[in-house]
């Protein structure tokens, strides 16, 4: 319930917050959590959960600075001192001892003695693909959130939409140079997400898969390695696709196009949008669902994956990091699964069945089915 606030003439809650945080927002009442066994736990784990909010960007900003530096490079070749990692950097020795410190408090690296040596979870940061030019491609982003209350209010002009140029339309994205630095990211961290959508998703019955805005073919090319029976399509825009024979063999067949103003070829029973959908806009995903459902055979398939909002339950990969991230984008915007559905709905698209993650910062996937009678019947 709401009323109209006085002053602002923007309505107010009259409700107020609930009991507990009624209750959190006594000063007293934390002074009495900590003097109650049970309940000192309880409110030293919140304490340190809320300390990790206030305190994630200057972690993030210690690991861009980690992997700038090459420290975690250099410890993945040898165990190193401080004086060493100092010089090799060019980094005053008490400033990359506090680096250093940083580092070991967030377990990428360890001190034994005198010597550092990197941990598994340093060494899986390295080696996990994408992940290393996802940190490296964080200034960008962060330069937009440097005033995050202007950006929230839609008052800056985030420098990221650039860096996604089809953003503006395809006729932005012609830039064979733009096209390559956005598709290496991508091809980068599609292994991650090729991997979970392989095990998410039910390919029997599939015969031709063709998949729309699929880069440089990273996906098509895992695709293929574990269903070698599958005939491949790929289709995105021409500067892109440029980069995708040297990929993928001559068996794939390559169409270059945009889905927005161009029918996409007929001829596969099943079509992937693999992190496509929350680049764009409702309008474009709507009329790209369209454009999809009239490209697919009756009872064809639609497979959706990408990292998705946890709608109700949200979730801190998803809601924080993504939904941040498209929104710079200016155009995008990630979805929850419901959301998609309900745009596939719309769209007419039939038997969509329920999302499914392993992990939901890698992605989440989706898939839906022409409706096999209705159309057959429009087509008698
Ligand atoms: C975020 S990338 C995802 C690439 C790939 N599916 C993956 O997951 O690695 C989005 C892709 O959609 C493509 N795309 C954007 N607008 C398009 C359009 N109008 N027509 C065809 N492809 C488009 C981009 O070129 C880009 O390759």
């Amino acid at each position: 319930m709401t009323e109209t606030g006085l002053g602002s003439g923007v309505p107010r809650s009259v409700a107020g917050p609930g009991w507990a945080a009624k209750l959190a927002l006594q000063p007293w009442f934390h002074r009495f959590c900590s003097r109650v066994p049970g309940l000192r736990g309880i409110a030293r784990a919140e304490g340190e959960a809320l300390f990790e909010v206030v305190s994630g960007f200057v972690r993030s900003q210690c690991l861009l600075a980690l992997v700038e530096l090459r420290v975690l490079h250099r410890l993945a070749e040898a165990p190193e001192t401080t004086a060493r990692l100092a010089a090799l950097s060019a980094v005053p020795v008490d400033r990359m001892a506090v680096l250093c410190q940083a580092g070991a408090a967030l377990k990428l690296m360890r001190r034994k003695g005198d010597i550092w040596r990197l941990t598994p979870r340093g060494a899986a940061f390295l080696t996990v693909p994408g992940l290393e030019a996802m940190v490296r491609h964080h200034p960008v982003l962060y330069r937009d959130l440097a005033d995050p209350a202007a950006f929230f209010r839609g008052k800056t002009d985030p420098e990221l939409a650039g860096f996604w140029p089809y953003v503006f339309g395809a006729g932005g994205a012609a830039d064979p140079d733009l096209a390559a630095r956005y598709s290496d990211l991508m091809a980068d961290s599609q292994g991650l997400v090729a991997e979970d959508t392989l095990r998410l998703v039910d390919f029997r019955g599939i015969t031709h898969l063709m998949d729309v805005g699929g880069g440089t073919g990273a996906f098509l090319a895992a695709v293929g390695k574990a269903h070698p029976q599958l005939t491949r399509t790929l289709f995105d825009l021409p500067a892109v696709v440029a980069g995708a024979r040297a990929r993928l063999g001559a068996d794939v067949t390559i169409i270059p196009g945009s889905f927005r103003d161009d029918d996409l070829p007929l001829g596969a029973d099943a079509i992937s949008l693999i992190r496509v959908l929350y680049d764009h806009a409702d309008a474009t995903v709507t009329a790209l669902l369209a454009n999809v459902r009239q490209a697919l055979p009756p009872g064809g398939r639609l497979i959706i994956s990408e990292p998705m909002s946890g709608g109700a339950r949200p979730d801190p990969a998803t809601d924080v990091y993504f939904t941040v991230y498209t929104l710079a984008m200016q155009t995008g915007r990630t979805r929850s699964e419901a959301e998609i559905a309900g745009l596939l709905q719309k769209a007419g698209f039939d038997a969509i069945t329920p999302a499914k993650s392993l992990r939901p910062f890698v992605t989440t996937a989706l898939s839906a089915m022409t409706p096999a009678e209705s159309l057959s019947k429009l087509s008698n």
